[in-house]
């Protein structure tokens, strides 16, 4: 995830220009703000994992997910300090703990979910941990519970 510009949490990605279609301002968006080579590792179609209407705010969000590699993932958070919108629009990427410290029972994910997050990022992480097998369902409820918030 990254740290935003408004200190809060949340997934790399942005508003999408209509004639640019979604897949490409979405890799435009991950270039400005991390640095990514889509070269490497662009995201496609086939990594689309959920869609999202928010009526209120009158958008619609869509919600990838990728599989990279360690060597991938060392990349992209070597690159990500020279963005564009390094210092900007982000303030740095952050690894997600997907472990519960033993010692208090609320360290770890516990503790990163009692963070703030930019609108549903919460619940788009905790949807692609569970979904990708990262973590179970009760796994992911019992770090719900031990972190004090509520899955919306
Ligand atoms: O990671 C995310 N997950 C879900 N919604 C997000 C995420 N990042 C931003 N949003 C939503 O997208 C909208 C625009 O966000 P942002 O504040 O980044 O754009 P802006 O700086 O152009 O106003 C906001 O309503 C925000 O709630």
């Amino acid at each position: 995830m990254q740290m935003r510009f408004d200190g809060r949490l949340g997934f790399p990605g942005g508003f999408v220009d209509l004639e640019e279609g979604l897949e490409a301002g979405l890799n435009r968006e991950l270039e400005e703000e991390m640095g990514l080579d889509v070269r490497i590792c662009g995201i496609t179609e086939e990594d689309w994992a959920a869609t999202e209407v928010h009526d209120e705010q009158n958008f619609v969000s869509h919600f990838y997910i990728k599989k990279i590699t360690l060597d991938q993932i060392r990349q992209i958070e070597t690159a990500a300090t020279t963005a564009k919108d390094h210092g900007l629009e982000s303030l740095g990427l952050v690894r997600v703990p997907v472990y519960t410290l033993p010692r208090d029972k609320a360290g770890g994910l516990p503790a990163f979910l009692s963070n703030t997050f930019i609108g549903t990022a919460r619940e788009e992480l905790l949807m692609g941990l569970e979904q990708e097998g990262i973590l179970s369902h009760a796994e992911i409820q019992k770090a719900l519970k031990a972190s004090g918030a509520r899955r919306q």
